[in-house]
C-alpha cells in the first residue's frame, strides 16, 4: 500500500472524502502493456511482437502476436532464420502480430483505430494495416528503421495518411503481480 493509499484507507475508516488513487497507468501505457504482454506468448526465439487494436471509446478490439498459421505446430514448423534451405525459414510461416490482431477483430471492421505495435510494422503489414483502416500506428521500437521494408512501410503511411508516433515511456515496468493481498487492498467492512 503506498502512502495514498494508507491515507484514504485512514478517510475510509474515519468516513472523511477519499480522493483518487495515483500512480494509475494512462491509456497509452495500458495498450501499450497489452501489446507487450500479448507478445509473451509468442514462440519466436528470437523476436517476439505484439499488437493491440483499440477503437476511438479506448475500446480494444483486437490483440494478436507472431505466430505460426492455426493447424501449423509450433513444434515442428522452423523458428529459424538464415538457413541453408529457404524452406526452413521462419519468415516463410510466421503470421505477424498486426495481421492477427486485425483477424482478431472483435467488431465488424477496424476503421479509425489505432493500433499498439511492440515493433513498427514491416511493410506487408503496413499494407494490410492501411487496407483495414486503421489510422494510427503507435510503436515502441523502430529498430528496423534502416531497413527497405520499414522505409516502404513509412513512405505508405505517409501517402495513405496514416500517422504513427513513437511510444516514450513514462515509466521502465508495470509490474503484474499474482500473489495480491486482497484482505489488504479491500476497503474495510
Ligand atoms: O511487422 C512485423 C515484423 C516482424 N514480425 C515478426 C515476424 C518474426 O516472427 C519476427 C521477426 O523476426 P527476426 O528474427 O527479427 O527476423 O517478428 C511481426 O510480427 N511484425
Amino acid at each position: 500500500m503506498d502512502l495514498v493509499e494508507k491515507i484514504n484507507d485512514l478517510c475510509l475508516q474515519t468516513n472523511q472524502t477519499v480522493t483518487k488513487r495515483e500512480g494509475y497507468i494512462d491509456w497509452c501505457e495500458y495498450f501499450m502493456a497489452v501489446a507487450v504482454l500479448a507478445a509473451k506468448r509468442s514462440k519466436d526465439p528470437s523476436c517476439q511482437v505484439g499488437a493491440c487494436i483499440v477503437n476511438k471509446d479506448n475500446i480494444i478490439v483486437g490483440v494478436g502476436y507472431n505466430g505460426m498459421p492455426i493447424g501449423c505446430s509450433d513444434d515442428e514448423f522452423p523458428w529459424s532464420k538464415n538457413t541453408s534451405s529457404p524452406l526452413d525459414n521462419k519468415h516463410l510461416y510466421v503470421c505477424h502480430a498486426e495481421v492477427n490482431a486485425i483477424l482478431n477483430k472483435n467488431s465488424s471492421d477496424v476503421k479509425g483505430c489505432s493500433i499498439y505495435v511492440g515493433l513498427f510494422p514491416c511493410n506487408e503489414c503496413a499494407k494490410v494495416i492501411i487496407q483495414s483502416g486503421i489510422k494510427e500506428v503507435v510503436y515502441l521500437s523502430d529498430k528496423n528503421a534502416h531497413k527497405i521494408e520499414y522505409i516502404a512501410s513509412k513512405r505508405m503511411f505517409d501517402s495513405a495518411k496514416v500517422i504513427y508516433r513513437q511510444f516514450i515511456p513514462q515509466r521502465s515496468k508495470i509490474e503484474i503481480n499474482f500473489e495480491v493481498d486482497w484482505e489488504l487492498t479491500s476497503p474495510k467492512k
